[in-house]
């Protein structure tokens, strides 16, 4: 943000980063350089890029956390004067931390947001002020309103463990509001949100900046809150660049704002979209704990044919997805019908793997080999006589699985990630590794949860072309996501899930 008006009182930035630069430890070109950036009492500021542009490792500067991972130049200036040119390592959490410094920061990976130290979600909330020496009844007092403010109170008594994507979101988020930090660092904070949610996050964050804090946003995406913010930063190989309103995916950065791109109604209809129902689901209800999330679903997916499931967060998408894989028990009646007319109701989740592939919102959970090579070589089936093979005919199968791998990890955009340790990957690139493992399976369905948390627009694109691919060459695709624009562009029919039933989206 400028410098205030000569007239203005003379307030202190909350935190300025001047010619700043920061090079990780090992890495032949910096990952950020000449970064200019000050963050006044009031200010919202959004730092966007491409993945890889620097964003969340700017997010990671500006928070503290970077000290032992690298070398900084330039200066890093907080509140009362101190200036570091090397930063100290601030409590470093899971996937976010909380320095002395008065900066919280929330990181970008879902699946490690929440520390795994605590049972409810108030107890979560509560936590980072724990840790801080507060009092218990302040920390729980903090807690309570910080869940009221993001809606979830409700939730309260809740375990973690049964939680929705969104809500453990949510949850995270009420922790380090807990914290009353003077700057919040959010990186890719609309993530699993539901419209809702994001507008209830929006108010929260106008409110803590009246109160005199800032927030710095940063990520891949531009929606609802970094439009609310008041100066935009893009990022590009780690340096500033301008860029207008006009031009984010020329910098790599998905508008989930902009309104869905027309499809190209005048090419053919794709080869593979026939009538065919390749899965047809009746009388489908599920219970979790004292709730029936589910409620006689019925649902048909055709080849050919995209369908997006909408709904808020905690209307049960994933767990839609997850009973049509088998890894929930459905209510007694229940009939799924995979292809060819074979019934999958009573069949295990490994035997019904083969018909529908099942991408589950966390990645990580899906992920087992130490490379990204040795995870997808295991996905591809040993074929026709297995370990059975003579030798010869073993080694033609083998390279017959080397090609396939070969050619799911072009698809995926993988192929320079190859020996790299699946957890080491950015968590939009995780996801990338399981579609392009289940895809490997050769289903005729695939069951994708939530696959565009935290893409950049080539990340989209690439996760478009592989759903297309797959539908072209005849599969059906039910996909749960909160991003209307690339729903209305990828399907062919949304279902909105309220109250445990599946409706048309009007
Ligand atoms: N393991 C569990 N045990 C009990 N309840 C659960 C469990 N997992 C989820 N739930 C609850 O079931 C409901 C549906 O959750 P589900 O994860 O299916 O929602 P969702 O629509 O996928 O949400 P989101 O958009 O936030 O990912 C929610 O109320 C959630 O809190």
């Amino acid at each position: 943000m400028p410098d205030p008006a000569p007239s203005s009182p003379p307030v202190p930035p909350l935190i300025r980063l001047t010619d700043f630069g920061f090079s990780y430890r090992g890495a032949e070109t910096p990952a950020l350089e000449s970064v200019d950036l000050t963050l006044w009492p009031g200010d919202a500021v959004a730092v966007l890029g491409r993945q890889g542009a620097g964003t969340s490792t700017l997010a990671r500067a500006v928070a503290g956390l970077l000290g032992e991972h690298g070398r900084s130049t330039g200066a890093r200036e907080l509140r009362g004067g101190a200036v570091l040119g090397a930063l100290p390592c601030a409590t470093p959490g899971a996937g976010g931390g909380h320095g002395q410094s008065g900066v919280g920061m929330l990181g970008d990976d879902p699946e490690a947001q929440l520390t795994g130290l605590t049972r409810t979600v108030r107890e979560e909330a509560a936590l980072p002020g724990r840790l801080l020496g507060l009092p218990l009844h302040q920390c729980l007092h903090r807690a309570d309103s910080s869940l009221q403010a993001l809606g979830i109170a409700a939730l309260a008594e809740r375990a973690l463990a049964t939680l929705s994507g969104g809500e453990r979101q949510l949850t995270a988020l009420a922790g380090l509001l807990s914290l009353r930090p003077r700057v919040l660092v959010l990186d890719q904070p609309s993530q699993a949100l539901d419209a809702g949610a994001r507008r209830r996050l929006a108010r929260s964050l106008r409110e803590f900046r009246d109160a005199g804090g800032a927030v710095l946003l940063t990520g891949h995406q531009h929606d609802d809150l970094t439009a609310a913010c008041d100066e935009a930063l893009f990022l590009d190989q780690g340096r500033p660049c301008m860029a207008g309103p006009g031009e984010l995916e020329q910098h790599g950065v998905w508008d989930a704002r902009r309104a869905p791109v027309p499809r190209d109604e005048s090419q053919p209809a794709t080869p593979g979209r026939v009538q065919t129902a390749l899965l047809s689901v009746r009388k489908l209800s599920v219970q979790r704990e004292t709730t029936r999330v589910l409620d006689h679903i019925e649902l048909d997916l055709r080849a050919g044919e995209v369908t997006a499931l909408l709904g808020a967060n905690g209307s049960g998408k994933s767990t839609l997805l997850s009973a049509l894989a088998g890894l929930l028990p459905a209510e007694h009646g229940v009939r799924i019908t995979g292809p060819g007319g074979v019934e999958l109701a009573e069949e295990p989740a490994h035997r019904r793997a083969g018909h529908l592939a099942w991408v589950g919102q966390d990645p990580g959970d899906q992920l087992s080999a130490s490379t990204v090579w040795a995870e997808l070589l295991r996905a591809v089936p040993l074929g026709t006589g297995g370990r059975r093979l003579r030798r010869e005919d073993r080694a033609r199968a083998q390279s017959q699985r080397v090609l396939e791998v070969e050619k799911a990890m072009r698809a995926a955009g993988l192929s320079a990630q190859a020996e790299e340790h699946p957890y080491d990957l950015v968590p939009a690139q995780r996801k990338d590794c399981v579609i392009a493992s289940a895809l490997l399976l050769k289903p005729a369905v695939l069951l994708l949860d939530e696959p565009t948390l935290g893409r950049d627009a080539a990340g989209m694109h690439r996760l478009s072309s592989l759903v297309r691919g797959f539908t072209t060459a005849g599969g059906a695709v039910l996909v749960a996501t909160h991003d209307q624009r690339w729903a209305a562009e990828i399907s062919d029919h949304q279902l909105v899930l309220r109250s445990g039933r599946l409706q048309p989206d009007t």
